[in-house]
């Protein structure tokens, strides 16, 4: 199987989108043939839900798995993997994952629980993405140190510059202590509504304070109710409105995150070859 990629999903500021990019990246890449994980690394368990399960029913879920390994415990991951009938697997989470806030700050190699927890099952996926909580706590740490690149999903109707350097700071962090290597996949902006110029103002704020290296995406996500409903549903956008707007939009970002993959893949290659 092609080499994989993990990527968070991350930014700390509250509905934004985080979720609603995980599930339909997620689907938009099990559509394009990749073999992908999904894991809600969220107490709300909001990702879980919008894939149509009820968080509060299921004995096994990520804070469960964490709660194993810092016991020295070695679940067996895959029996808390569920399939989703549109190709997508996902690692559910519920209210146990909020325990793991604490408990991690006393538990040998912290910040790498969730990262060994995937080391057996990563080379099962092409893609597994991380849905991470609003907040920059343990466990969002965890997701950051498990993971290739951080895609940051950032609303186009404020001007985010002061959150998004709080997110910069721990994603400095992280690549000192515990991830060198993790990279800034990119910047999406999500609900975006086409009758205002925020979107633009947004765009040159980030470029004003994060200088042009900080990709970010061409493809912006619509506002529209209809990716709402998709969630209370429990399908993704290709599903519940496969030729509307916000299904156009996940399906160009796919493509681009893909594009986005391969490109550096063949930089790799080409300075290992040099
Ligand atoms: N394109 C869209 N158009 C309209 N509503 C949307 C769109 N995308 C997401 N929403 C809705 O906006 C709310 C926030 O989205 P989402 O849950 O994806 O954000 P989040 O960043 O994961 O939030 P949280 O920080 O609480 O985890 C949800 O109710 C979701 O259904
Ligand atoms: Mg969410």
């Amino acid at each position: 199987m092609a080499k994989y990629e993990t990527i968070a999903i991350c930014n700390q500021k509250g509905g934004v989108g985080k979720t609603t990019t995980a599930l339909n990246l997620g689907v938009g890449l099990a559509r394009a043939g990749k073999k992908v994980l999904l894991i809600d690394s969220d107490p709300q368990g909001d990702l879980t839900q919008s894939l149509g399960w009820n968080g509060d029913d299921l004995e096994k879920s990520l804070g469960r798995l964490m709660y194993l390994v810092t016991r020295d415990c070695k679940p067996i991951v895959e029996d808390t993997i569920l399939h989703h009938e549109e190709g997508v697997d996902l690692i559910p989470s519920n209210l146990d994952l909020s325990s793991m806030e604490v408990s991690l700050v006393n538990a040998m190699s912290r910040e790498k629980v969730l990262d060994n927890l995937l080391q057996p099952i990563k080379k099962n996926y092409e893609y597994i993405l991380i849905d991470c909580m609003p907040s920059l706590g343990m466990i969002t740490i965890n997701a950051l140190t498990a993971a290739d690149k951080v895609i940051i999903p950032v609303q186009a109707q404020y001007l985010p510059a002061k959150g998004m350097t709080q997110l910069m700071k721990s994603i400095d962090r992280v690549k000192t202590h515990t991830n060198p290597d993790l990279k800034i996949g990119g910047i999406v902006m999500t609900l975006v509504d086409n009758r205002t110029n925020l979107a633009r103002d947004v765009i040159s704020s980030i470029r004003t304070h994060y200088g042009m290296a900080v990709r970010i995406f061409d493809t912006q996500t619509p506002v529209a109710v209809k990716a709402a409903e998709a969630a209370k549903s429990g399908q993704s956008i290709f599903d519940y409105d496969g030729n509307g707007k916000v299904a156009k939009a996940y399906e160009a970002l796919t493509k681009e995150v893909i594009r986005g993959g391969e490109r550096e893949k063949r930089r790799d290659t080409v300075s290992i070859t040099r």
